[in-house]
């Protein structure tokens, strides 16, 4: 079993900033019993204080050494057990986790001192033929783009799956570094790319995401060990109101205020045990996947501001850290293979896929003995790349941070001065249709090659099920006795088609043609995984919608209106397993779509228990039907824009509600997630 770590969470409040007035609404206290507690005045009743308690807290006056000493240096030795470790700042806009993350020339911040960290290890552990890269990206407007590239010709990068179902982003940079100086070249280069601007409550805000990842390759005997530290400045949700944001910046502020909502969506879901995690709504998320139920270890370090204006945005936060708190990974040590790989012969069969391998316990060697990591091991496995379409240029206000910054944030057009990374880039200069056709031509050859292979041997397979089938049906007839039916989804490939075929004989060639593909297709089974995910959105859709259809055809059959046929129970039980095979293929194709599942659910019901099944009537195209899905659509939107207002409310947790329910607990009451609500001592 692998072994199950929660997400670690910290909290930081920042110093009043030139210009705030000093804050007695919100402090940090230590419980009798040792723990650390933010307490935050409730802003509608200065009488009543909440209290989140975390493992640690830390108060405007800590420096950026301890939060690294006790807190982040402990997953250097992670990294080093060739683990995958995430540290993200969250917070509201102008709370610190720039500062936080990247800090100053005099106060380095986590990056900085991670990175530093990692190349002493290597010193001091002796760690030979230990190789460094570090890539960097920012999530600009749901838009991937590499830092360590040119600015003006950087193209949008893909986010993609790979075998193993981890997620990557296809082409972006990683280049080798030998020390600290050489990644602090490349560091303060590359951050004068990310997106700034200013806005009322930050002069130099983030506009973007930003993920800086270090990766160490250790090479052992027979085997290579990744390990890797994401390290995630996120940009700060805002209220539009109190940023001033002008059009030009509302665009922005609606793409940060959607991510971090679709992130508290996926905090969510987990903490619901949810059996879909949403995940793929927005880029974010995507590429935190890892982190957020995941097989890395991860660590939130909350960012809070001081002052009233930030007061609900705080308690937003703190909620969110909260919630986080009961995120469970499953680390895991990532290695592979490093034994040469025989030449395959062109009909070899593809490698199989990264195995599971035994648990590992990890305890930090150095530092602070305040953590100690159970890691279990899983091959990682090799990841393609292929390009983007090209960069758009985009709106970001040019800002130079004074001396102060020893990393400065500008978005001022420059001239790279990074020509590893330009010439790496150059190699796979693809375009986005480029990817496509390539894509499609792939999927169209492996089809093509199958349905050679297979075509004579389906043939012959089909008139003799046909045949069978009809002595069967005979059989039956003759003996009016229940036969156990030897169809169903075993010899699905030949007679998925045969019902909805008989049915309408006058089909055109085409559409013969196109489900005679899907048969095959679905014949493919386990690959269909794989070219989900190559196919566009919209033929995926398609896809789905064939399968569906196919599937109704079958579950027709056994409906009760159909109980006059001469063969009813057998056959229909057979029909209705089909069915289920289909719209589970169906599934694969539409993953989100609620109306399938439960379609799922209700027929997998009936094979279970024999029952009947009674498909809904289907749905008429008319001018209701039409307008019932543009009122949804309308819902929808209006939903969408709501969420920005407070980014990870949702139904049944949000913010407003559980501060309403806290002060109808009244004073002292305990409630959810280790939250308490407590009499002010004044
Ligand atoms: N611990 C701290 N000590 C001193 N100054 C701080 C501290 N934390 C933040 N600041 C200052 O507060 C201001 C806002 O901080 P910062 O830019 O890091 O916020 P942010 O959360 O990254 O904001 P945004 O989301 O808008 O990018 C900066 O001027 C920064 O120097």
């Amino acid at each position: 079993m692998v072994s199950v770590q929660r997400v670690k969470i910290i909290a930081r409040l920042r110093p009043p900033i030139p210009g705030e007035l000093s804050d007695d609404g919100i402090k940090i206290t230590t419980t009798d019993d040792g723990l650390s507690a933010i307490c935050v005045n409730n802003p509608r009743d200065q009488s009543q204080v909440f209290r989140f308690l975390f493992s640690s807290c830390y108060g405007h006056d800590a420096r950026q050494e301890d939060i690294f000493e006790a807190d982040v240096k402990p997953l250097i030795d992670v990294v080093y057990s060739g683990a995958t470790a995430t540290i993200f700042a969250y917070g509201v806009t102008s709370s610190g986790k720039t500062h936080t993350m990247q800090g100053t020339r005099s106060q380095p911040g986590v990056i900085p001192r991670a990175v530093e960290a990692l190349f002493d290890y290597k010193q001091r552990m002796c760690v030979h033929g230990a190789s460094v890269s570090v890539s960097y990206m920012e999530i600009y407007r749901d838009e991937v783009y590499d830092l360590l590239v040119d600015r003006e010709t950087a193209p949008k990068l893909p986010v993609r799956e790979n075998d193993a179902g981890q997620v990557f982003v296809a082409n972006l940079s990683s280049l080798p570094i030998q020390d600290v100086t050489e990644f602090n070249r490349l560091y303060v280069t590359a951050n004068k790319q990310r997106s700034v601007g200013s806005t009322f409550l930050n002069i130099a805000s983030s506009r973007s995401h930003a993920i800086l990842t270090i990766e160490i390759k250790l090479p052992q005997q027979n085997k290579i060990l990744t390990g890797k530290i994401n390290l995630v400045d996120l940009a700060g949700s805002e209220n539009n109101k109190l940023t001033g944001n002008d059009p030009s910046r509302l665009q922005e502020s609606a793409a940060i205020n959607k991510s971090l909502s679709v992130l508290g969506q996926v905090v969510h879901a987990l903490n619901q045990g949810a059996s879909r995690i949403p995940y793929r709504n927005s880029k974010l998320t995507r590429i935190l996947q890892d982190a957020l139920g995941g097989s890395s270890v991860g660590l939130l370090i909350c960012n809070l501001a001081p002052g009233v204006k930030f007061r609900q945005d705080t308690l937003n936060t703190l909620n969110f850290a909260v919630r986080t708190r009961n995120v469970e990974n499953k680390p895991v040590i990532n290695e592979k293979d490093a034994r040469p790989v025989p030449k395959p012969h062109f009909s070899a069969p593809p490698p199989p896929p990264p195995k599971q391998v035994p648990l590992a316990v990890v305890t930090p060697v150095s530092g602070s003995s305040r953590a100690s990591f159970v890691v279990s091991r899983t091959a990682a496995s090799g990841v393609t790349s292929a390009a983007g379409p090209s960069r758009v240029p985009r709106i970001s206000a040019a800002f130079h941070m004074a001396e102060a910054a020893p990393y400065p944030r500008t978005g001022k057009r420059r001239e790279s001065r990074i020509g590893i990374a330009q010439e790496h880039y150059s190699v796979n200069k693809w375009t986005n249709q480029e990817i496509d056709d390539k894509i499609s031509k792939a999927v169209e050859a492996e089809v093509e090659r199958r349905l050679k292979e297979k075509m004579e041997e389906m043939e012959r397979q089909r008139v003799a099920d046909e045949k069978e089938r009809s002595r069967k049906e005979v059989a039956i007839a003759d003996t009016g006795e229940d036969q156990p039916h030897e169809g169903g989804h075993h010899n699905l490939h030949s007679n998925v088609l045969a019902p909805l075929l008989k049915r309408h004989q006058d089909l055109d060639n085409e559409l013969r043609q196109r489900l005679q593909d899907l048969e095959r297709k679905y014949d493919r089974n386990k690959r269909d995984g794989d070219i989900v995910h190559k196919l566009s959105p919209m033929s995926r859709k398609k896809t789905g919608r064939a399968y569906v259809a196919l599937a109704r055809t079958h579950s027709e059959k056994c409906a009760p209106k159909r109980s006059q046929c001469d063969i009813p129970d057998i056959a229909s039980r057979g029909d209705l397993q089909v069915a289920l095979d289909l719209y589970r293929k169906a599934e694969t194709y539409v993953p989100d779509n609620i109306k399938l599942k439960e379609r799922i659910i209700e027929i997998e019901y009936a094979v279970a228990h024999g029952t009947e099944f009674r498909p809904s009537p289907k749905r008429g195209k008319g001018r209701k039907a039409r307008q019932g899905t543009q009122a949804r659509g309308a819902n929808m939107k209006l939903a969408l824009n709501a969420i920005p207002e407070r980014h990870d409310n949702d139904d049944e947790s949000n913010e407003e509600e559980t501060i309403v329910s806290l002060l109808e607990a009244g004073p002292t009451a305990t409630v959810t997630f280790g939250m308490e609500v407590v009499n002010s001592p004044n």
